[in-house]
């Protein structure tokens, strides 16, 4: 079966730059991404190509070349799935906050809604294509719905998870290590995966595209999340080893990274992982794993998630007994609020948290990022529930220059490694600062030694 229309539901960090690079790939595909959000789809529709709502190095020159060619944002969902012979779902699926599984589970209410809107209004024949990120067994559910419908239409289900990493998302779907899509093993399900491998396979080698039965292709994306996050969190544990014994957490991770077996990348010591994704999925595969009752697997992945929030709480508490004990009415200057590099993305990012325990203690928070906006950053901070807003509004700013941000601060601490911040005259940020003067690098990404020279009192993590 030869595709030659496909609707994505979801224009996010995942829909948007995924399907911009399957349209630009494949001319002769008519590629349409739809959502709900309105201000979302006007934005990915906006001349300024610096309006896109997603910041990604590459992205803009993708959606230039395919947008009004073959790839198109629309609100019009219905329209879309109807004319669409593969339908991708990559709506969100977060942590779920109310009910059964709070605080653990995957909160599926946004698949089910696509699974009824397909059901609803397709009169031909789908393939249906898990992009979104889900519990195993997902499938079985989201087949459940569109079968029960009666009205003759035949689906079949792909798990096609999603491995991109934001920041790199553009690289990453042009060269990505592996392609995964998971189908049922009979005649109609095996022709629906060599459909979506023909789309594929118009710039991946065939050698990079794996496929498997539809649980091993959903579970393996939890999995591959866990293991990343686990290799985050088992380096971070022994970051404070380091720090007590005199080691170098650089150095052992060096060390131990020249191993073929262990591999060198994903052992950067930091202030604790962020993203959207590893700790909702972690907490998904512990909930799995207790669900079946299997208590010893769900301890063990959770204490991926108990280690990263320690790390978090860690560096503020390392911040605050440094400075004396007492930040009460210190202005503290933070660089970077992103949860990682090179994205506008902060959902989960560690800096969060530590604005959150700084504030507790009555610090006042000078941010600066250069892609996350004041308003983000207030509402990253008030999501969490822990003081009035008002209060957050007085405690925390957001400064556009990061000499401003740094003026007069008691200390600076570093929570995105973005280049730039590699590059400021620290000379300059350090005369201008309250002394004593401090930096607490949690990127490990400045040279520590120049800023001793010049006089900081510089503390890293792992170091
Ligand atoms: N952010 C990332 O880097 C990655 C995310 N994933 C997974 O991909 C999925 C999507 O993640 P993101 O793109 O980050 O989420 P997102 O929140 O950026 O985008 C989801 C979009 O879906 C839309 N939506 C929700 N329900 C809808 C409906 N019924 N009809 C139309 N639109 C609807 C929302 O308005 C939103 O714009 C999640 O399952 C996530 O775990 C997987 C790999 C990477
Ligand atoms: O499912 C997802 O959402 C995605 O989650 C991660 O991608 P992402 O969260 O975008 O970014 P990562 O590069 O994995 O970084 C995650 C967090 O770990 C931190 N990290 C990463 C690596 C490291 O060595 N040390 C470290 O602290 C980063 O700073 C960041 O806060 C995975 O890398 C992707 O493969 C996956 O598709």
């Amino acid at each position: 079966m030869k595709i030659t229309n496909i609707c994505c539901i979801g224009a996010g960090y995942v829909g948007g730059p995924t399907m911009a690079v399957i349209a630009q790939k494949n001319p002769n595909i008519k590629v349409t991404v739809v959502d709900l959000n309105e201000a979302r789809i006007a934005a990915w529709n906006h001349d300024d190509l610096e309006q896109l709502p997603i910041y990604e190095p590459g992205l803009d020159a993708v959606v230039a070349e395919a947008r009004n060619r073959n790839l198109f944002f629309s609100t019009d969902v219905d329209g879309a799935i109807e004319a669409a012979e593969m339908v991708f779902i990559s709506v969100n699926t977060p942590t779920k906050t109310y009910g059964k599984g709070k605080g653990m589970a995957a909160d599926l209410k946004y698949i089910e809604l696509c699974a009824r809107q397909i059901a609803r209004v397709a009169t031909t024949d789908k393939i249906i294509v898990e992009k979104s990120t889900l519990p195993v067994r997902t499938a079985q559910a989201i087949k459940s719905i569109l079968d029960n419908t009666g009205n003759g239409v035949k689906y079949q289900i792909l798990s096609n998870p999603e491995f991109l990493a934001e920041g790199t998302a553009v690289q990453d779907l042009m060269a990505p290590d592996r392609v995964l899509i998971g189908g049922e093993q009979t005649e109609e399900g095996l022709k629906a995966i060599q459909a979506l491998v023909d789309v594929y396979s118009t710039w991946v080698p065939d050698e990079n595209i794996l496929t498997t039965n539809l649980w091993s292709s959903e579970l393996s994306k939890l999995t591959a999340n866990a293991f990343l996050a686990q290799r985050v969190s088992s380096i971070n544990a022994l970051s404070e080893l380091c720090e007590v014994t005199g080691a170098d957490v650089n150095e052992v991770a060096n060390a131990i990274g020249k191993d073929s077996r262990i591999g060198p990348k994903f052992l950067k010591a930091s202030v604790g992982f962020g993203g959207s994704c590893f700790q909702k999925d972690i907490l998904n595969l512990v909930y799995i794993s207790k669900s079946y009752g299997l208590n010893e697997v769900a301890d063990y992945w959770e204490q991926v998630i108990i280690m990263n929030d320690y790390q978090k709480h860690r560096f503020a508490s390392k911040i605050i007994q440094t400075l004396y004990n007492t930040i009460s009415g210190k202005k503290i200057a933070f660089l970077g609020w992103a949860f990682k590099k090179d994205t506008n993305d902060t959902r989960e990012s560690a800096a969060i948290y530590v604005a959150d325990q700084l504030i507790d203690e009555q610090a006042t928070i000078a941010v600066y990022d250069p892609k996350v906006t004041a308003q983000q950053m207030e509402s990253d901070l008030n999501y969490l529930g822990t003081r009035a807003e008002e209060e957050n509004e007085r405690f925390l700013m957001s400064i556009k220059d990061p000499y401003e941000a740094c003026k007069d601060a008691h200390a600076i601490a570093v929570l995105t490694e973005w280049d730039e911040f590699k590059t400021y005259d620290w000379q300059k940020i350090y005369d201008n600062m309250l002394k004593p003067a401090f930096v607490f690098d949690g990127r490990g990404i400045l040279d520590h030694q120049k800023l001793e020279t010049i006089g900081f009192q510089v503390y890293v993590i792992g170091k």
